[in-house]
């Protein structure tokens, strides 16, 4: 038996190891238990079955979270999980029935404990127009991205061209795709998704993506549009709050692509969460034009999320500048800093709420306190939607709520007391903070409701809410209990769950809930009074979504005589036992139960989504109180932000190498930068460490601190939105996927001349270093040709081809605009050496070019023998011969002349 059931789950489920529970352990049998031995590192055994052994390997149900990870997150393998669930025969006898209720894989983690709570685990589908179709327009993409365990979802349109930086940005654990496209090779979504080595699962899709967008995906609550909703009058689905502080109240629109990308991450998840699929929120619409969009080697190479040394967080942006305190707010500032906003509407709301919050210390370490008490609600709230709220979970999520009221209270408070000092110049100032907490529900008696609301349901509970039965016609040819709206209402809304929320949680729901039951009492009594009238004792209501309400015969043959002579009933269908039949009055009864169904779930939802709210804004206060923190930690100003293409930076700093310089007692040189239309590519030139990679990289991550809603480290900084930000910074070869250090710079050099547009934002280091000077020096040259002409976006260029300022029409004691290029303009670093031959760098630029990279200092400091020092140092002075014949001559000697110890 037990035997027969792992070989049927085997094949059901091929692409996973399978795990079994048999008691207090899980076991694998037959090949795959040498391969799951092998991966965990556990004893191989082997048992007699059907007359031979068979292999078998197994491991005590407490330890399953370790193998979990090994197996998951290590070796990027699915693992089913079968379960065992008594079932009892007769008194005395006890059988077990299993099944597989879910199959884990690396982007469908719920609540494992490796799983890290401070970043999102997200799972990314990916909607690609059908063949044959227009495969290249812009923003023919659409993609949906999910972190199961905390709810959050979102959808957003995307091109070809931009699908790697998104992915990137994501970064999603595994990536869904149309199974169409599994045999491609050479799609270029495949080429994208494939770069990085995701994991890549293929699911065909539910709909079909031309019908989808008359058909959502989603479970008819999620579904009930505007004009349904006011029909019946029942509440409006509502939709994922935004994050952004002013959130928009009008719905949103999903595209044709975007809903394709929604129901193929949904039906993945379905097929993988199986019994713990939970409701899901409609996903936040991410608009196109509204982040700053920062290419994947960027997000890399300025190592926002992690350092591209050890691949950890030490030395990123993220390092040096969290100070949130929740997990959930850690999670928020990871997402802000790597999709900052392009609307000053937003930067300006986060900016002034940031320093409201700077200028009142005492306010800000009093929220810190409270907020560092705040459990993760979101996290919460899924975990009961998946089905695995715990009493633990009740009392944390009832105790956060109460901080959320001490946070409320301590607001009032703050405010009070201002009042009473009359700073009414402070009135203005409270704007941006009462933007924010408007959007919390009102907590007063909150936490009260939900110990009295959501409670995990015993059996009768289920038995309660599953009858009276109301369901769906077996012999329908179309029955799919994803589309048949009253399974679903069932299945979604309560049923799966583990959780329900009782009516006493607000007035809507329990008028519902009261209309609802008022409704099946007339349903129950319509049926009674039908099979009585008619002599039918076989007479039911049903339902289904191919023959809508109608009147169903168990026992036609027997029980049809009466009423085929009444003409209230139309006959719709019959099979050889059955007749069903359109009745009017059940037609309409049945319409309204649907209808009062929808809106009850929707409710429910509703009061979920309450929760999911408030911890959001608490999220936003927890990242702007960091910022504010870090403002004055670090001591940033904050930026004024405009819609012109300046970028205007007084003695800028670079957050992470001025903390690591800190760490040993240096200080940091800052920098002035002031980019705007008549100058706007910058040629820095200087010797080697002298700090042009790190004046690069700072320029770039002030604008990213700017719209992420931070102040940044500067005296003073204005600067005209970045809507894209490149650079080519520090490449390493990939060979991989076939590509030379010069190639991968070449390709990144190509991408950033293909996709600039004026409002961006450019650093490039030493382009061209990777093949011979002349070819080098030509290729830098016209990719700075091109940026300035072609381009026209902001650029900083560091190089250490100083030719390029003679081709450029550099000449000593210029200033800038003078060049034959008229808006590029030069400057450099320096070294600064004394008599007795030590030197230091300057750090700091000034305008104009330095000609001498001083690469031996470098070579010296890096302790190079002194021996090979001298021999290039004679060297150079052969190289830097001025006159042809003498350049070649010395060129020959040079051979002769350290060819000596051959
Ligand atoms: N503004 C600064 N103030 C103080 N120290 C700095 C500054 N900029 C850079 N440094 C220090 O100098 C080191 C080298 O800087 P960086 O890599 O930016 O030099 P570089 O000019 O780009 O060198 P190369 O041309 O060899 O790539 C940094 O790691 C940092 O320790």
């Amino acid at each position: 038996m037990l035997a027969q059931e792992i070989r049927d789950n085997l094949s059901k489920f091929p692409h996973c190891l399978l795990l079994t529970r048999v008691g207090n352990f899980y076991e694998s049998y037959f090949e795959q238990a040498i391969e799951i031995s092998q991966i965990l590192n556990i004893k191989l055994a082997s048992r007699r079955w059907g007359g031979g052994r068979v292999p078998m390997c197994g491991f005590p149900l407490q330890h399953i979270d370790k193998y979990l990870k090994i197996m998951i997150q290590q070796h990027k393998r699915f693992v089913a999980m079968c379960e065992e669930f008594p079932k009892y025969t007769s008194p005395g006898e006890r059988e077990f029935e299993r099944r597989v209720v879910r199959v884990i894989t690396p982007g469908t983690l719920i609540d494992e404990s490796f799983l890290n709570q401070y970043e999102n685990n997200y799972l990314l589908a990916i909607s690609v127009p059908s063949l044959g179709g227009d495969s290249t327009g812009d923003f023919a993409l659409g993609l949906a991205w999910i972190d199961v365990s905390t709810g959050e979802f979102y959808s957003k349109r995307s091109s070809y061209e931009s699908l790697r930086d998104d992915i990137a940005r994501i970064g999603p654990q595994e990536i869904v795709l149309n199974k169409n496209l599994e045999t491609q090779n050479s799609h270029p979504a495949m080429n994208a998704v494939t770069e990085e080595s995701n994991v890549v699962s293929f699911v065909l899709p539910s709909h079909s993506a031309d019908k989808s967008n008359q058909n959502p995906p989603w479970t008819p609550s999620e579904a009930v549009s505007t004009s349904e909703a006011s029909n019946t009058s029942v509440p409006v689905a509502t939709k994922v709050t935004d994050e952004i502080i002013s959130a928009p109240s009008t719905p949103f629109v999903y595209t044709p692509e975007e809903t394709s990308a929604i129901d193929l991450l949904t039906t993945y998840l379905r097929a993988n969460l199986l019994e713990h699929m939970p409701p899901l929120s409609l996903p936040y619409c991410e608009d196109v034009g509204g982040r700053m969009q920062i290419d994947s080697h960027t997000i890399r190479a300025l190592e926002i999320r992690e350092n591209m040394r050890e691949g950890g967080v030490r030395g990123s942006l993220m390092s040096s500048v969290k100070r949130t305190i929740t997990t959930s707010g850690t999670r928020l500032l990871a997402r802000w800093l790597c999709s900052p906003s392009t609307s000053i509407q937003e930067i300006n709301a986060r900016q002034s709420l940031v320093a409201f919050l700077h200028s009142r210390p005492h306010f800000r370490a009093d929220l810190l306190v409270l907020l560092a008490k705040a459990e993760d609600a979101g996290r919460i709230v899924q975990k009961f939607l998946l089905g695995k709220g715990d009493p633990s979970d009740l009392l944390a999520l009832t105790s956060t709520v109460n901080i959320w009221s001490e946070i409320q209270w301590r607001v009032s408070h703050e405010r009070e007391m201002e009042s009473l000092e009359q700073r009414s110049l402070a009135a203005p100032e409270w704007a941006s903070l009462d933007m924010l907490m408007n959007r919390m529900n009102n907590l007063q008696d909150l936490a009260q409701r939900i110990s009295l609301a959501v409670e995990a349901p015993t059996s009768s509970h289920l038995d309660e809410l599953q009858g009276p039965s109301f369901e769906v016609n077996e012999e329908d040819s179309d029955l799919n209990a994803d589309t048949n709206p009253l399974r679903a209402e069932w299945r979604y809304g309560r049923m799966k769950f583990g959780i329900k929320i009782r009516p006493e949680f607000s007035a809507t729901l329990l008028e519902l809930n009261n209309n609802l039951k008022h409704l099946w009492e007339q349903k129950v009594k319509m049926e009674e009074r039908l099979q009585f009238k008619y002599d039918a004792p076989s007479l039911t209501l049903r339902s289904s979504p191919g023959q809508g309400m109608h009147v169903h015969l168990g026992k036609a043959k027997r029980d049809q005589r009466k009423m085929n002579a009444d003409s209230d009933f139309v006959s719709i269908s019959e099979t050889g036992t059955t007749r069903c039949y359109f009745f009017q009055d059940w037609a309409q009864l049945g319409q309204r139960i649907f209808a009062t169904s929808v809106a009850l779930v929707t409710a429910e939802k509703e009061a979920f989504e309450t929760l999911r709210r408030n911890a959001r804004v608490l999220d936003e206060l927890d990242v702007t109180l960091a910022f504010a923190q870090l403002a004055a930690d670090m001591n940033l100003v904050k930026p004024s932000i405009q819609e012109d293409v300046t970028y205007n930076v007084v003695n800028g700093r670079h957050p992470t190498v001025e903390l690591g310089l800190l760490t040993s007692g240096r200080v940091f040189t800052p920098n002035t930068v002031a980019l705007t239309p008549s100058s706007h590519l910058h040629v820095i030139t200087g010797p080697n460490m002298a700090g042009k990679s790190t004046f690069l990289r700072q320029t770039a991550l002030i604008a990213i601190l700017a719209q992420s809603g931070s102040f940044v480290p500067a005296d003073a900084a204005t600067l005209g939105i970045v809507d894209k930000l490149f650079s080519r910074v520090g490449a390493k070869d990939d060979l991989f996927h076939d590509r030379s250090t010069f190639m991968v710079e070449m390709l990144e050099t190509a991408e950033i001349l293909r996709r600039a547009t004026p409002r961006s934002l450019v650093i490039m280091d030493e382009v061209g270093r990777g093949t011979t000077v002349k070819d080098g020096t030509a290729l830098a040259f016209a990719t700075i040709h091109h940026l300035v002409s072609v381009n026209r976006c902001r650029t900083l260029f560091a190089t250490h081809f100083h030719e390029l300022s003679e081709m450029l029409g550099h000449t000593d004691g210029m200033t800038s605009g003078q060049g034959v290029f008229k808006n590029v303009a030069f400057y450099c670093t320096a070294v600064d050496e004394q008599e007795n031959g030590s030197f230091s760098y300057s750090y700091r630029l000034r305008p104009g070019v330095n000609r001498d990279s001083h690469g031996l200092k470098v070579a010296q400091l890096a302790g190079m023998p002194q021996s090979a020092i001298e021999v290039a140092q004679n060297v150079l002075t052969a190289l830097k011969s001025n006159t042809t014949e003498a350049y070649n001559n010395e060129l020959a000697s040079i051979g002769q002349r350290f060819a000596t110890w051959n």
